[in-house]
C-alpha cells in the first residue's frame, strides 16, 4: 500500500487575469479552486492510474472540508488529522508569467501531531509512504526526521519531496527516492547549474549522501534519472501546457505508482514523465487516458 502525507495541504486559487495591474482593480478572466499539496496530488494521480494509497495530514476548517469533500468525490481513501485552524489557501495568479504565493499554513497543535505519528504506527514493511511538501511552521523543523524514524521502525520505504535542510537531513535515511527539479538541486549545494554534466555531478552527490535513487526534473527538458544502476535521460513529450501546477508531484505519482506495481525502475521513470507532462497539458491534474496516451512516447535513453 502507498501513503501520502500531507503536513500542509492547501485549495489552489488559480486565478487567470489578461493582463497583470500592479496596484489597480484587475478582473479574472477565469478561476479555479483546486484541492492541493503535494502528497493529495500524488493520491489523486495514483488513483488515475488505479494504484492503491491512502492520503494522510492534517485538514482543518471549512478549506479543510472542501478538500475534503473532493477527495470524497473523486473516491480516494483518506484519513486525515482534524485540526482547529483552517488549511491555507494558495494563489496561482496567471498572467503572461506565472507567480505563486503558497501560505505559511496552519498553527499543528502538539496533540494533532501526534495523533498523525500514531496513524503510520499500522505501517507494514511492504508499503511506501511518500512525504510530500512544505512543513506549517508550528510543527518543528524536525517533523519529518520523526516520520522518517517510524517508517525505518516499521521496515517500510519513504520518498520524501521537500526542500532544503528537511531534505538533506532525510537522506542518511536512504530514502527509496527524491525528486528535486533543476532549481531546489542547484539551492540545495549554493550553486548555478548551467549543464547537464552539472546536474549529473550534484545529482550524485545526492546518492552518495545517501538517496537510493533521484529523479531530476527540468520541465519542459524532461528528466534525468540518476541511480547506482546508471544515469538516464527522457524528454519531455511536444504539448500546448495549460497549467503546470503539480507537474512535479504527478512524476512522483507516475514513478512511485509504476515501481510499486512492476518494480522496474526505468518503466517508473517513463511512465513519471508522462504524468507529469499530461498534468502540465491539463487545468488540473493529469487524467489516466492523458498519461497512457503520452507514456508510449516517452524515450528513455542512456547517458
Ligand atoms: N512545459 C512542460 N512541457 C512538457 N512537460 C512538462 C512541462 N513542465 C513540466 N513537465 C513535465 O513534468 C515534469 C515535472 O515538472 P517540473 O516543472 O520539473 O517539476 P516541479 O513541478 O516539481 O517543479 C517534467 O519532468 C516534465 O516531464
Ligand atoms: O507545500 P508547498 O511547498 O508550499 O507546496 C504546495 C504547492 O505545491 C503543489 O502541490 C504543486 O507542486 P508541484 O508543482 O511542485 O508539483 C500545489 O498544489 C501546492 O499549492
Amino acid at each position: 500500500m502507498i501513503y501520502t502525507v500531507t503536513l500542509n495541504p492547501s485549495i489552489d486559487y488559480i486565478v487567470e487575469v489578461d493582463q497583470l495591474i500592479l496596484g489597480g482593480l484587475n478582473r479574472m478572466e477565469r478561476d479555479l479552486k483546486l484541492p492541493g499539496g503535494k502528497g493529495i496530488n500524488v493520491s489523486r494521480v495514483l488513483n488515475q492510474l488505479e494504484v492503491e494509497n491512502k492520503a494522510l495530514g492534517f485538514l482543518g476548517g471549512f478549506t479543510g472540508r472542501y478538500i475534503e469533500e473532493w477527495l470524497h468525490q473523486e473516491g480516494i481513501s483518506s484519513d486525515f488529522v482534524a485540526v482547529a485552524d483552517d488549511t491555507r489557501i494558495n494563489i496561482k495568479l496567471k498572467a503572461k508569467e506565472e507567480t505563486e504565493i503558497n501560505g505559511t499554513g496552519p498553527a499543528i497543535r502538539a496533540a494533532e501531531a501526534e495523533a498523525l505519528l500514531h496513524k503510520l504506527d499500522a505501517l507494514q514493511a511492504s508499503d511506501i509512504v511518500v512525504l510530500s511538501g512544505s512543513v506549517p511552521p508550528s510543527l518543528g523543523a524536525d517533523f519529518y526526521d520523526r516520520l522518517i524514524a517510524v517508517c525505518k521502525r516499521r521496515g517500510a520505504e519513504f520518498v520524501i519531496d521537500t526542500t532544503g535542510q528537511a531534505l538533506r537531513q532525510a537522506l542518511v535515511s536512504r530514502p527509496l527516492l527524491i525528486k528535486p527539479n533543476h532549481h531546489e538541486l542547484a539551492e540545495l549545494f549554493g550553486v548555478t547549474i548551467t549543464s547537464r554534466d552539472e546536474i549529473i555531478v550534484y545529482g550524485r552527490r545526492l546518492l552518495e549522501e545517501g538517496a537510493q535513487h533521484v529523479l531530476v526534473s527540468m520541465a519542459g527538458e524532461g528528466a534525468l534519472f540518476i541511480s547506482e544502476q546508471g544515469v538516464y535521460h527522457a524528454k519531455a513529450p511536444a504539448g500546448i501546457v495549460k497549467n503546470s501546477v503539480g507537474a512535479g508531484d504527478s512524476m512522483i505519482a507516475g514513478f512511485v505508482g509504476t515501481f510499486s506495481l512492476t518494480g522496474d525502475l526505468l518503466e517508473a521513470f517513463r511512465a513519471g514523465v508522462a504524468s507529469g507532462s499530461a498534468t502540465a497539458f491539463s487545468d488540473d491534474l493529469a487524467s489516466r487516458e492523458h498519461i497512457e496516451r503520452l507514456r508510449s512516447g516517452v524515450v528513455v535513453s542512456k547517458v
